[in-house]
This record gives C-alpha cells, sequence and structure tokens, in this order.
C-alpha cells in the first residue's frame, strides 16, 4: 500500500518481527535497530544543517529507547567532529540497546550538561525524549525542557515522534500538554497517523520516513494512509470529443435559506468550476435568482424541484427551517449520489429518524462535517472529537454508512469498513467562512460523474487542499485568503492532474 500509517500497537508489532529477524541468528543480544535508527538520524541531522556544523547541537535524551536513539545520534556527530551537547534523564531501568548507545555517547567527546542554560547558541536542538512510549503528559524537567525548545529559533529534528505528541491520534497528551514543535521529524520502521493531523500538522514539521531496513515485514495491513492522486487517478479520465453537458453531470445544491444565499453559491460555483455539466442551486427561500459572477448557475425554487437523476449537495446555507428539513428528507430518501453538509448534517443530528433513514440511503454518500459537526452527530464535545480524530471519524462513517471527511488540520477521510486516509494538502489559509462549501461542491461534481464516494471524496479533499497551497504559493494567502478564489484553482489543479493521468 502506498504511504501506509501505522498505529503505535502496529509499529510494536514491527519492531518485534524485525529484532528477531535482524538479530545475529541464535544470539540473544540487542538488535541493530536503535544504532540504525541513530546512524539514520545522524545523516538526517547533517542534511538538515546542509554539512557538519562549527556551531553547537544540542541532544535531549530521554530515559527510554527514544533517548537511546538520541544517544547514538550525539555519539556519531560527535565522532564526527561536531560539538555536541547532551541532557541525559536518565531512567532506572534502560534497555540493553540503551544501555550501549549511554556507553557510545560517554566514550564519544560530547559533553553531558546538566541543564540548557548555556546552549542558547545552538545551530540544532535533536529531541530524542519520549517517542511512540509517551505514556503520560510531560512534567517537571521533561516539560521544562519542551517548553525551552519552543524558544529556538534553529532548526528542532525530532527523533521518532515530537515529544509531548501521540502518535496514533496526533493531540498533544493531557489537558494542558506541551509538545515539541519540530521544524523536521523522523520517523523510524513506518509512518504515522499522529505526525499529519490536528496538533501533528503543526508539530511535526517535515516528515522523513526510514524503515530501518526493515523490509517486507509490514505484512499487517495498515488500516490509514496518506491521501495521494494515486489513490484516485483510476477515475481521472480526459473528456471524450464526442461528449455533451450531459456527460459531465448535474449537481442541484440544496441551499439557499434568507441571508445565507452565498453559502450554496460558493458550492454551486465550486461545482461549475470542477466541471459539472449543469449546476442549480434549489433554494429553499426566494432569493437572489442569479449570480451576476456565474450566470451559468440556474436558480430554482426547492420546493417544486426534480431531484431525482442529479446530485444533491444537500446544507450550504440550507437553514433549519421546517421547509428545508422536509425537503431534507425528501433528498435523503431519494436514490441519488448525495453529499451531506453543514446545516443538513446538524437537522440529522438532531433527529435520530433522519439520520437512520441517511444511513439507510440507497446512493453513494459523503458527509462533510467539521468538528463541531461531527460532535453534534456523535453526541460528543468538538474537544473529544479533536482527541482523537481518526478513531472519531471512523464512528461516524460506521454509524452513517457513509464516507466520512472530517475536515480541519489534517483532514480525515474514513469509510464504514474503517479504512482511513489523511490529507496533507491545504494550508490554514482555508480558515475562512465559505471553503467548506466549496469542497461540498467539489464532492458533488465528482459524484455526479459516477465516481465512487470513497474515491471522490479523496480527490475533492485533496484539490482543495492543493488548490489552496497553489493560491498561497501565488501569494494569495494564506492570510486573506477568499473561499471565492477557490474554484478557478481546483480547476487548474484537476486539469493539471488529468493531464498527468493521461500520460502516465
Ligand atoms: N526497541 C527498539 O528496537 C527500537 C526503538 N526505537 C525507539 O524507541 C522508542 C520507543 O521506546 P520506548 O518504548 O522505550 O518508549 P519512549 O518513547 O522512549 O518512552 C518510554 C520511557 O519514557 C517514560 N515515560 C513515558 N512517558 C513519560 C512522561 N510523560 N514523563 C516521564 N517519563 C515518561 C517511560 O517510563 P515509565 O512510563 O515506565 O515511567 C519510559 O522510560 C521509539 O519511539 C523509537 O524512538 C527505535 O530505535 C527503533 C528500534
Ligand atoms: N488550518 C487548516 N488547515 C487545513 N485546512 C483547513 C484548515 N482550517 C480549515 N480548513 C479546511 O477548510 C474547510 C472549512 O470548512 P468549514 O469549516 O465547513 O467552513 P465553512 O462552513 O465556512 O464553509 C475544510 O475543508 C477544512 O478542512
Ligand atoms: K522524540
Amino acid at each position: 500500500m502506498d504511504n501506509p500509517l501505522y498505529s503505535v500497537a502496529q509499529i510494536r508489532a514491527i519492531e518485534q518481527a524485525a529484532q528477531s529477524q535482524l538479530r545475529p541468528l541464535g544470539t540473544s543480544g540487542p538488535s541493530p535497530l536503535m544504532r540504525r535508527a541513530g546512524e539514520a538520524a545522524s545523516t538526517y541531522a547533517l542534511e538538515v544543517l546542509g554539512g557538519l556544523p562549527t556551531g553547537r547541537i544540542l541532544v535531549l535524551a530521554g530515559p527510554g529507547n527514544n533517548g537511546g536513539d538520541a544517544l547514538e545520534v550525539a555519539a556519531n556527530l560527535a565522532n564526527l567532529g561536531a560539538n555536541v551537547d547532551v541532557v541525559h534523564l536518565a531512567g532506572t531501568a534502560p534497555s540493553p540497546e540503551t544501555g550501549h548507545a549511554l556507553a557510545r555517547a560517554q566514550a564519544s567527546r560530547a559533553r553531558f550538561v546538566s541543564d540548557v542554560a548555556d546552549c542558547n547558541g545552538c545551530c540544532l536542538v535533536v529531541d530524542g525524549l519520549f517517542g511512540i512510549g509517551l505514556a503520560r503528559p510531560l512534567a517537571g524537567q521533561a516539560r521544562a525542557l519542551v517548553e525551552w525548545t519552543h524558544g529556538m529559533a534553529c532548526p528542532v529534528l525530532a527523533l521518532d515522534v515530537p515529544s509531548g505528541l501521540d502518535a496514533d491520534t496526533g493531540s498533544v497528551v493531557g489537558p494542558d500538554g506541551v509538545a515539541v514543535r519540530a521544524t523536521h521529524t523522523i520517523t523510524f520502521l513506518g509512518d504515522k497517523p499522529g505526525l499529519h493531523t490536528g496538533d501533528g500538522c503543526d508539530h511535526a514539521g517535515r516528515v522523513h520516513v526510514n524503515r530501518l531496513g526493515a523490509h517486507g515485514l509490514h505484512t499487517e495491513a495498515a488500516h490509514a494512509r496518506l491521501n495521494a492522486p494515486a489513490l484516485f487517478a483510476g477515475c481521472l479520465a480526459p473528456r471524450r470529443n464526442n461528449s455533451h453537458k450531459g456527460t459531465y453531470g448535474d449537481v442541484a445544491v440544496l441551499g439557499g435559506a434568507r441571508g445565507m444565499a452565498g453559502a450554496g453559491i460558493l458550492a454551486a460555483r465550486a461545482a461549475l468550476y470542477a466541471g459539472a455539466g449543469r449546476v442549480f442551486v434549489a433554494a429553499v427561500d426566494p432569493g437572489p435568482g442569479l449570480d451576476p459572477l456565474q450566470p451559468e448557475i440556474m436558480f430554482r425554487d426547492a420546493a417544486g424541484f426534480a431531484f431525482d437523476g442529479r446530485t444533491v449537495v444537500a446544507g450550504p446555507g440550507m437553514g433549519d427551517s421546517a421547509g428545508a428539513t422536509h425537503l431534507l428528507s425528501k433528498v435523503i430518501d431519494g436514490t441519488g449520489p448525495l453529499v451531506v453538509d453543514a446545516d443538513a448534517l446538524n437537522l440529522c443530528a438532531a433527529s435520530p429518524d433522519l439520520a437512520a433513514r441517511l444511513a439507510a440511503h440507497g446512493g453513494e454518500v459523503v458527509i462533510t462535517p467539521h468538528p463541531l459537526e461531527a460532535a453534534r452527530l456523535l453526541g460528543v464535545t468538538a474537544a473529544v472529537v479533536q482527541a482523537d480524530r481518526l478513531e472519531n471519524a471512523r464512528e461516524l462513517a460506521e454509524r452513517l454508512d457513509a464516507v466520512v471527511v472530517l475536515k480541519g488540520a489534517g483532514s480525515v477521510i474514513a469509510r464504514p469498513d474503517g479504512e482511513v486516509a489523511l490529507n496533507a494538502t491545504g494550508n490554514p489559509g482555508l480558515a475562512t467562512g465559505g471553503t467548506g462549501d466549496v469542497l461540498a461542491g467539489l464532492v458533488g461534481t465528482l459524484l455526479g460523474q459516477g465516481w465512487p464516494a470513497w474515491e471522490a471524496a479523496l480527490a475533492a479533499t485533496w484539490l482543495h487542499g492543493a488548490a489552496a497551497d497553489r493560491l498561497v504559493a501565488g501569494g494569495a494567502g494564506p492570510i486573506g485568503l477568499t473561499a471565492g478564489e477557490l474554484p478557478r484553482a481546483i480547476r487548474a489543479e484537476l486539469n493539471a492532474l488529468v493531464a498527468d493521468a493521461a500520460l502516465a
């Protein structure tokens, strides 16, 4: 599988298998994995620094095997001639590997110091305090060290996982927890979901994976992966010459409540720019009747609108009136492809009956909640959702028998059978009103062209983020990026992807 992401439990199993495979036959001595981790991380540190530095390198080593990795790094870099300081939080029962690493570091030119008071001028911090063995929030000296790193302007290289971050969930451990904010993370044996969602997006920096030579051991199927065009490339197709607007699907946005017409228009514009054959706004209240900037969009009264045979994007600017609820229940009871977003999700959260009917919907369904909408659907708080985005997205997908896009930094795309993908495109420029409406319109267009829900959700999330990245690269953000700019950028990204796929 491309870009697999492994849970801590899976990494532990891989580690065990690798240890027995790599130990010399018939011996029970230390495995070479920690040595390899140390070598890989020292090489990567020099890459980050652009060669052997003249300045000092500070290595923070914790009590467990993550600390062992750090001590290997300290020994390696010192032996190469670097000026290395080590702060070591010694444990009471180090593993044999960590014992060896400590002896190597002590025998090297690395200087062991008791605190970081005279390390302010260093050119690199190596964070080897805690990895996948983090068991509780950081406190005492470990916490103080992490807080100190927050003031450093130099690169910070985390070993395996930024200390303080939960590798499974991407949340900082503890109600008032702290975690290292790395510029780079080198992660061992396999990539981990927590580095790519929620707080992980701010704490991991650039993620580099090193399998420590343990290839062929990743037999247990990872149920999470990083989203990438390869996962939906099979659905990308160039337009046939002998085609017409009917070939590319009708998208109807069920929205347009009084005072919220803009949300429906944004979803409709996204559908248009993503290539829908015909785009309607089926408005629950009398509204503008025209988008002067995009007169291609057709406005209809939702009450008399024929939703059958069309892909419905329900929710953007739909409101929660009795009329809106009635129309939503009508489209949920239909059989066509369906996107459920925003107000439509809140109505489902408030009505177990609607939610049950949604779960029974006959056609393809993608729901696109932000964390608060997901929380309402699950009957918990947004903080609970954010504390474990993967599991909550999975739970929602299973309950509603739908593909879920749990939005926010590192969007989680989940399938009812438990498969999950994390999306790495996008940036905080998207944290502005209306961008979710654009995503919903984009998903609807792909569904309307016959894409399965999973691929449509993967592609839409990837394209939406890539469009935002394109805008930022061109100077239109992240500050002040507007949702209305996204559709054209999505068009550019989609055409580029289709052209690439045609060449492949
Ligand atoms: N084994 C191998 O072959 C390989 C392992 N590898 C590396 O090992 C890492 C995993 O090592 P690990 O299992 O020792 O866990 P680690 O992350 O060092 O932390 C556990 C230690 O911290 C302690 N502790 C926990 N939380 C704490 C807190 N909040 N505050 C204070 N203490 C706390 C805990 O003590 P305790 O909870 O028992 O008090 C224990 O001493 C992995 O991420 C990778 O870097 C790689 O080299 C590949 C090969
Ligand atoms: N910090 C961020 N990083 C990446 N993507 C983000 C970030 N903040 C928001 N987004 C994306 O922007 C969109 C916001 O959607 P939503 O919250 O529904 O907004 P609205 O309802 O105003 O349209 C989602 O696709 C979400 O994933
Ligand atoms: K670490």
